[in-house]
Formats: C-alpha cells, sequence, structure tokens
C-alpha cells in the first residue's frame, strides 16, 4: 500500500493505493466523520459490481450509508446528471460537514465532486475511484464538472476531495477497453514530464493487467506526478497546464463524436498526445524518432492511436478547429497548445500557427482513407 499526500493550504488530503482497499474505506473515512453516516453516489456499473462491498464494510463499521446510482457513462456528467445528483444530496438532507463517497470512474468522480461543490456551497466529498483512468488522473486534483453542448468540462469547479481511495483490486473487473483507455492518461505522464517512466511503461506496460505490483506502481507514480503539478499550481494558472497534453485534440474529438462510445476520453487523449507529438515534429520541436516512439508504444499496448481507429463519419479539418476554439487553454482568442521537446519535455505555447494544425489535422484525416 502507498500513500501519496497532497499537500494545499486548508486543503491536504491523502491517496491510498493498493489492493484491498475497498474493505479499508471504513477505517479511513473515520477520522474525517462528524456523524456515523454517509451518502454513496454511483453508477448502474458500479453499483452492481462494487458498491455491495462498500455498503458491507460501512455496516460491519456501523457507519450509516444510503446510495444512489446513476446511469453509467459519460452521457451522465451533464446538466441533467448534475440535477439528479444534487437534487438527491439535498433530499438525503446532507450537511455541509457529512461526506459523499463518489464511487466509480471519471465520470462519477467528476460529476460528484461538481455536485457537492455547489450543493449548500460546498460539501466534502470522497473519491473512491474503480477505473484506471479515474486512479491514475481524474481523482486527484480537485477538477470537477460536467460537459455541455458548447463542449467538454466546460461547466464546473475546483473543489479538492477531501481523501481519495483506490483500491487497485477493484480493477480486475474493468473491462479491456476502459483497462486501455486509462493507459492513455497513464502513458500522458511519462510523455509530459517523465521519460524514465515512458521507458519504465515500455517494459511494463503490457502487463500492467497481469502484475499487481506492477499496476500498483504505474497508479502511484502518476498519482504523485500529479499530486506534485496540482501542489504548485491548483487552479491552472500555468504549468498544470501541462496535464492537458493530447486534450486540445482529444476533447474535440470527443465533441465530434458526441461523447458517446465511440470515442472514450483515454482513447482520445492517446490520439491527442500521437497528434501533439506529430505536431511538434512538424515544427521542427521534436525528433521524428521520439514521434515514432509513441505512436509505436500505443500501437503494442493496443490502444487507439490515431484518427483511423475512430469508426464513423468525423468533421473536416476546419470542423475539428471550430470544436478546439472553445478549449480553456484559449487566451485573447488564441490556442494555447500543450507541446513536446521529446518524450518527457512538455511545454505550454500560443506560437503555434493554425495552418500547421490544420495540415496535421488534414493528414491524419487522410490517413483514414
Ligand atoms: N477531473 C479530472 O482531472 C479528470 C481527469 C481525467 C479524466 N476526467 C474525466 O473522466 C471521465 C472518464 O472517466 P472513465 O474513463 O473512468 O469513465 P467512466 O467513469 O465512464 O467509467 C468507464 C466505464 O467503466 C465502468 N466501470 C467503472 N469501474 C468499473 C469496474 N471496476 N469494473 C467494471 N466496470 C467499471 C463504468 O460503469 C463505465 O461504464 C471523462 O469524463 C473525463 O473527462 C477527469
Ligand atoms: O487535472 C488536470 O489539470 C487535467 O488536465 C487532467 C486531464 O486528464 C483531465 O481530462 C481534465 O479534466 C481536463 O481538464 P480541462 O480543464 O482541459 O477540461
Ligand atoms: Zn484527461
Amino acid at each position: 500500500m502507498s500513500v501519496v499526500h497532497v499537500e494545499l493550504p486548508g486543503r491536504a488530503y491523502d491517496i491510498h493505493i493498493g489492493g484491498g482497499l475497498m474493505q479499508r474505506v471504513p477505517h479511513l473515512l473515520r477520522p474525517l466523520l462528524r456523524r456515523s453516516r454517509v451518502v454513496i453516489i454511483t453508477d448502474s456499473t458500479v453499483a452492481e459490481i462494487h458498491l455491495p462491498v462498500l455498503e458491507a464494510a460501512l455496516q460491519t463499521a456501523g457507519i450509516e450509508s444510503e446510495s444512489l446510482s446513476l446511469p453509467a457513462g459519460e452521457a451522465t456528467k451533464s446538466w441533467q446528471g448534475l440535477t439528479a445528483a444534487v437534487e438527491w444530496i439535498l433530499d438525503q438532507k446532507v450537511e455541509r460537514g457529512d461526506l459523499v463517497l463518489a464511487l466509480g470512474g471519471g465520470v462519477m468522480g467528476d460529476l460528484v465532486g461538481f455536485a457537492t461543490a455547489i450543493a449548500r456551497r460546498g460539501i466534502r466529498f470522497v473519491q473512491v475511484p474503480t477505473t484506471l483512468l479515474a486512479q491514475v488522473d481524474s481523482s486527484v486534483g480537485g477538477k470537477t464538472g460536467i460537459n455541455t453542448r458548447h463542449g467538454k468540462n466546460l461547466v464546473g469547479a475546483f473543489h479538492q476531495p477531501a481523501l481519495v481511495v483506490a483500491d487497485t483490486d477493484a480493477l480486475r473487473t474493468l473491462p479491456d477497453r476502459d483497462f486501455l483507455a486509462g493507459y492513455g492518461e497513464v502513458v500522458k505522464y511519462g510523455l509530459l514530464g517523465d521519460v524514465t517512466f515512458f521507458e519504465w511503461l515500455e517494459a511494463n506496460g503490457p502487463r500492467l493487467r497481469s502484475d499487481d505490483a506492477a499496476l500498483a506502481h504505474a497508479v502511484a507514480r502518476a498519482c504523485q506526478m500529479k499530486a506534485d503539478i496540482v501542489m504548485r499550481d491548483e487552479t491552472e494558472q500555468g504549468d498544470r497546464a501541462l496535464l492537458n497534453l493530447g486534450h486540445t485534440f482529444g476533447h474535440a474529438l470527443e465533441s465530434a463524436t458526441g461523447y458517446s462510445d465511440r470515442l472514450l476520453h483515454g482513447e482520445g487523449v492517446a490520439i491527442g498526445c500521437a497528434l501533439a507529438f506529430t505536431l511538434s515534429t512538424r515544427l521542427g520541436l521534436c525528433s521524428g524518432q521520439d514521434a515514432g516512439r509513441v505512436r509505436a508504444h500505443l500501437q503494442r499496448m493496443g490502444t487507439k492511436g490515431s484518427l483511423a481507429d475512430i469508426a464513423g463519419d468525423l468533421p473536416d479539418a476546419d470542423g475539428l478547429l471550430a470544436l478546439m476554439a472553445q478549449d480553456k487553454k484559449v487566451q485573447d482568442g488564441k490556442l494555447r497548445f500543450v507541446l513536446v521537446r521529446g518524450i518527457g519535455q512538455a511545454f505550454i505555447t500560443a506560437d503555434v500557427p493554425r495552418d500547421a494544425v490544420r495540415a496535421v489535422l488534414q493528414d491524419a484525416l487522410d490517413e483514414r482513407g
């Protein structure tokens, strides 16, 4: 078991990572509880698989609980999902001093985090992430929110969890596709700031599903890197945007595919990272060898890595550029990108000619045939 500490003034918390932690949730919650009652919000899939274990552990520890199950999938990260979560929290008479548990993947974490940021102007919440993506990324750092028709994560708040409990055993029931999508965010950490971690992933990535120790190491390394960045830039005034590597492309693709099963968030991130490396190469910032190595690794892992891996129609290059215009990194009407000087060397820049981005998108669309 390992613990990553996130030190933020007045909002410090721990991330517990390891096997068998679902049963330990009551013990970890205890110091934070004002009364012996919590509420849990989860999705319909996780409600079937993991909720009973958590509820039983709470009951054994003498902690009362009530739960709400919302439909599984990205579409629940919406105004409708938010209304359902907030109204239920109020129905349950949850007090500011109580704890709301977000049990599930990044969709539950982002939605419940936002619902608790605004209900009673702020209720504490605990992340109990059950996907690889949520354990390595979304449960940490306090970015919460929903998608709107204008784009991805465009309404939300920074609201840090009071505790994160990542039971790596819970990942055993995750479908391969969701595991590989989460891997998109894992590899992002190596690509943005740690070439040694990327090299470790090249060697160990293919056995993460079957090697508990390797999996726990990958989760802990990603959480530590995220915690380090969040501690120096909680609200994305600067460095935190590095965590957005691959997302400018990825979010536009998610929007273009209607936040549907056609493209999962982590898949969009993996494709977006490959495109960010291509763009960096075209601009003479990064070697073609590094870009090729990234593409080869994604292919070996079996995760999506190019626009050719997305089924169905996509907008043309200008259509995708128009979707990118809603990115939260836009400043003075100009898009800022996370580019790379090599593997592990990401940086943020506004100095990216629109025509270079359009050309990368056009070539990627042409590859689809
Ligand atoms: N806040 C952040 O910093 C941050 C970071 C990265 C991603 N995100 C957001 O996270 C979301 C994606 O998260 P996700 O990939 O976890 O998707 P998700 O929450 O939709 O989970 C993926 C699927 O796996 C199922 N599932 C969850 N745990 C399971 C388990 N243990 N066994 C079997 N099935 C399980 C879910 O029911 C769902 O169908 C996106 O909305 C993305 O924008 C947020
Ligand atoms: O925590 C962050 O900061 C990130 O950028 C992590 C991303 O993986 C995540 O997808 C985040 O939700 C993106 O945020 P956004 O502000 O670009 O919507
Ligand atoms: Zn992401």
